[in-house]
């Protein structure tokens, strides 16, 4: 049995269902990303993953627990997203030290080097600190407590493109030092694509999709061309017309052998990258913006 695993999980908001019959075992040491356009549920399966919230149906199990109100899930998986709050008089040091009480592999070095690194001084109370710098000391956090399991819920918002990086590296680093479950849901899978093991997709809270990060970039490729005769509709994850005569594809993979008869056919044939390919399956369900015009 897996560390999580949630089967036929539903969860419902008054009308609004944002978590539809979902099944899946997240793979234990490893990270994955959880990615999705707006309002997909990717806050709401963090948040059920976490025990904050109760699933309206199915069951959730973390450590073969239920994890809501649950002390042993509580003390092995930490939660970091944007409400995070901290005492208000604590000073950034003090914030550290209650960390190092509660959570017995708390890294002091290591939350003390990154928080010199970033520039965000022991001193400082956390209420004073910008945007980007607040997700920057949550993220800190989130790596120094070297829980078992640890969800970062869009960790980056607000931090500039060199701290993303950094934090990025800084994740990798740590989680080849001390490996354990990783869960991150971003937007920005463009910058992820080196760092994450596994991908999940929802789109209106289902899940569209469930791979390896290696076979998502293996997954579908890009056809230019005029017909669609040649084209097993089957495979067709996304088509969109250029101009007059030309059409652009997006299919799954056919084997090589298929991508040389498109190619001496006249398809241009190009690769999709990870992050076009879970826009283009998702907005598939939403049509583009043209439509509105
Ligand atoms: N507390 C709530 N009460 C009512 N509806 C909610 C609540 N939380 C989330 N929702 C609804 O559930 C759906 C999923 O929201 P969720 O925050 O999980 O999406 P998300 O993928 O994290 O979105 P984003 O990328 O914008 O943060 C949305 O339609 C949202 O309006």
């Amino acid at each position: 049995m897996a560390e999580i695993e949630l089967s036929d999980v539903m969860k419902r908001y008054r009308n609004q269902e944002a978590i539809s019959s979902l099944t899946l075992s997240i793979p234990d040491q490893s990270i994955t990303g959880l990615i999705g356009p707006n309002g997909a549920g990717k806050t709401t399966l963090l948040n059920l993953m976490a025990g904050i919230e109760a699933a309206t149906e199915g069951d959730v199990s973390v450590f073969g627990n239920e994890p809501l109100e649950n002390l042993s899930v509580a003390a092995n998986l930490f939660y970091v997203h944007e409400d995070m709050m901290y005492p208000q008089d604590f000073r950034i040091s003090e914030v550290y030290q209650a960390f190092k009480k509660v959570y017995p592999n708390w890294d002091q070095a290591l939350a003390e080097n990154l928080s010199d690194h970033f520039n965000i001084s022991l001193k400082q109370m956390p209420m004073d600190l910008s945007k980007g710098q607040a997700s920057t000391l949550n993220a800190i956090i989130g790596l120094a407590v070297q829980t078992p399991v640890t969800l970062f819920d869009e960790p980056t918002t607000g931090m500039d493109y060199g701290v993303r990086k950094d934090f990025y590296r800084a994740l990798l680093k740590s989680y080849i030092a001390h490996p354990r479950t990783i869960i991150l849901s971003s937007h920005l899978l463009n910058e992820l694509e080196d760092l994450l093991e596994h991908v999940i997709l929802l789109d209106h809270g289902e899940l569209e999709l469930m791979m390896e990060m290696d076979k998502l970039k293996q997954y579908a490729v890009g056809l230019v061309g005029e017909y669609d005769s040649m084209i097993d509709q089957q495979t067709i994850l996304y088509q969109d017309r250029m101009d007059l005569n030309q059409q652009y594809w997006v299919i799954k993979h056919p084997g090589e052998d298929m991508l040389q008869e498109l190619r001496q056919h006249g398809f241009t044939i190009s690769p999709v990258a990870p992050a076009d390919l879970c826009v283009y399956l998702t907005q598939m369900n939403r049509g583009d913006v043209d439509h509105v015009f």
